[in-house]
């Protein structure tokens, strides 16, 4: 069947209409043109009537006689004398048209003096940085013309530079971190410390653009997000790299809502990075963050908690559905961690048993399980002076299966005690975290790549960075998720985070003898998966993997140690 064309106005039709909407701006225009004086004496007109009106309305009444006696007076002379209307109409218009002219002040034709002086000083203090002695023709020089290189600017009310396009040389080294950094230093100091600065280097045009951020919302408590399973909030960012938002509320009772880009992270068989690393100076709210992360995780999985920290930071937890162990100490630490390597050996044994028979893993290695470490550093110290097992040891399983298995691990550590990480930790934790203030050295170190946006003066807690495996590092602000038992929490954030604990399932008192059962929606507790503190669960693991044959589905190879943290996140 032949095709038939279509109509010319389809076919051709856009550019038909953008020519004619040129003509018709062509149209307008002439006419604005020819119209102007026709539209100055109009409005000036308007202007003289309505003057006259109000000088009509502010005579006194007794005065207004007088008054219109004194116009006909002069109008009966206009109307007598010679040329008189003609010359009164010439005068009436002139008058018009002096009262009808645009009065609005032109705008400034370049920037204000103080933000000239602005602009010349940076383009001084990027001369040295931008220039070479045996360049002919150079961009950059004392007392050069600045309008060369600052093709865009913008001043914000204060009167300082709020984004700025700069152009530099060919030459300037641009793909070496410290080149970048030397400028993006300077651009920090020069434009005003305070505020953070985003530098976007395009290397093809050799062009630099320095935007201000506004600072991450800090008004954000933990609440319900709309999420999908596997996905975990670590907190929130700016909109320059994150197309997604959040619908959710805010402010002293949540009365407000507003939608926020989220940094999500995704854990389970389809994530590359399945386990999570954050670090800070102490205070800095990576406990917060681990606490955000169980609330999130209570959802879908169970959680097994190790604080090294002993402060008690997680006692709200305790007893909760799904929360299996609160660990405190290091024999329960060891315990627990004990228990959820086997639990990785048993998932994998059984999954692996569930593939050979052409059948879909059975439902209880498919229920998340998330181990979560504050400061593991403490327990290793304790172990090697009492020469027992690092509890850091038995994490191998988990990190090395974890994404098959369906455990995940987050280890949160102080600075000081990163190198008492053991090397399967740094190796396989590939999201990372850096909360609080910390060096250029120390993020890099972290995260496997600089920021590109430059440090915060004062920062507030749960303030950090975020890099999911070897994607862009983010800004952070972890919603604040406080200790409910915590006498300094407020009540609205007491209350936000009691609304999304799960239900007790064991009373308090019977922790220490007991700490938690498995979820009842998995159906009786398998031997394997009780954690009991009185050492049942040892010999029921122990025989458990003696039946499964571990060594089969775990390898036995030791993890390489000394692997750099910066090694493992790029
Ligand atoms: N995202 C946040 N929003 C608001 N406040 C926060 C946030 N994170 C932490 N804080 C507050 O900062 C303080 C320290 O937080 P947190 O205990 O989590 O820090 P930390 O890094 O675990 O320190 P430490 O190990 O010394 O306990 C707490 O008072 C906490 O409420």
């Amino acid at each position: 069947m032949a095709r038939r064309p279509l109509p010319r106005i389809l076919s051709n039709g856009s550019a038909q209409l953008a020519r004619s909407r040129e003509l018709a701006r062509t149209a307008a225009d002439s006419a604005t043109d020819v119209l102007h004086p026709l539209i100055t004496i109009t409005r000036g007109l308007r202007r003289l009537a309505s003057a006259g009106r109000r000088r009509w309305v502010e005579t006194p009444k007794e005065r207004r006689g007088a008054l219109l006696l004194s116009v006909a007076a002069v109008l009966l002379g206009v109307a007598l004398a010679p040329y008189g209307p003609l010359l009164a109409v010439v005068t009436l218009m002139a008058a018009a048209a002096w009262h009808g002219r645009d009065r609005t002040p032109a705008a400034p034709a370049g920037p204000a003096p103080g933000q000239l002086q602005r602009l010349k000083s940076l383009y001084e203090a990027l001369v040295p940085y931008f220039s070479a002695a045996d360049d002919p023709e150079p961009l950059y020089s004392h007392g050069g013309d600045w309008g060369k290189v600052f093709s865009e600017y913008e001043f914000d009310g204060t009167g300082r530079l709020a984004h700025l396009v700069i152009s530099y040389p060919a030459y300037f080294t641009d793909a070496e971190p410290a080149s970048r950094a030397r400028i993006e230093h300077l651009l920090g100091a020069k434009c005003g410390r305070g505020r953070e600065y985003h530098f976007g280097w395009d290397e093809e045009a050799n062009q630099l653009t320095v935007r201000v951020l506004a600072p991450l919302p800090t008004d954000i408590a933990a609440q319900p997000f709309v999420t999908a399973p596997g996905e975990t909030v670590l907190g929130f960012t700016d909109p320059t790299r994150v197309q997604r938002t959040l619908p959710l509320t805010h402010g002293a009772h949540g009365e407000e809502q507003r939608d926020v880009p989220p940094v999500v992270w995704r854990t389970g068989i389809r994530s590359t990075e399945p386990h999570l690393l954050a670090v800070g100076q102490p205070g800095s709210g990576t406990s917060t963050l681990l606490r955000s992360i169980a609330l999130q995780a209570l959802h879908h999985g169970d959680v097994v908690i190790v604080d090294g920290g002993g402060t008690g930071e997680y006692a709200c937890l305790t007893g909760r559905d799904g929360v299996l162990a609160v660990e405190c100490g290091l024999t329960g630490a060891l315990t627990s961690l004990e228990w959820a390597a086997s639990e990785t050996e048993r998932r994998m044994a059984a999954a692996d048993r569930a593939h050979q028979a052409g059948d879909p893993p059975p439902e209880d290695t498919r229920r998340p399980l998330w181990l979560l470490l504050d400061r593991p550093g403490v327990f290793t110290h304790l172990a090697t002076a009492d020469d027992r097992t690092d509890p850091q040891s038995l994490l191998q399983a988990p990190l090395r299966h974890g994404r098959a298995a369906n455990v995940t691990v987050v280890v949160a550590e102080q600075f000081d005690s990163l190198e008492a990480l053991a090397g399967p930790v740094r190796q396989h934790t590939r999201a990372r975290v850096v909360l609080g203030p910390a060096t250029t050295e120390q993020l890099e170190t972290v995260l496997g790549a600089p920021p590109h946006t430059t440090p915060v003066d004062q920062m507030p807690p749960g303030r950090g960075y975020a890099r999911l495996g070897t994607g862009p590092v983010h800004r952070l602000q972890v919603p604040a998720t406080p200790d409910p038992y915590d006498d300094a929490t407020s009540d609205a954030h007491r209350q936000a985070v009691l609304d999304l604990l799960p239900p007790r399932t064991t009373p308090a008192d019977e922790e220490p003898e007991l700490l938690e059962t498995a979820p009842a929606e998995l159906g009786p507790v398998p031997e394997a998966v009780r954690l009991d503190k009185a050492a049942t669960e040892k010999v029921a693991a122990a025989a458990l993997v003696a039946e499964t044959d571990a060594s089969e589905t775990v390898p036995a190879r030791p993890a390489p140690e000394g692997t750099a943290v910066a090694e493992s996140s790029s």
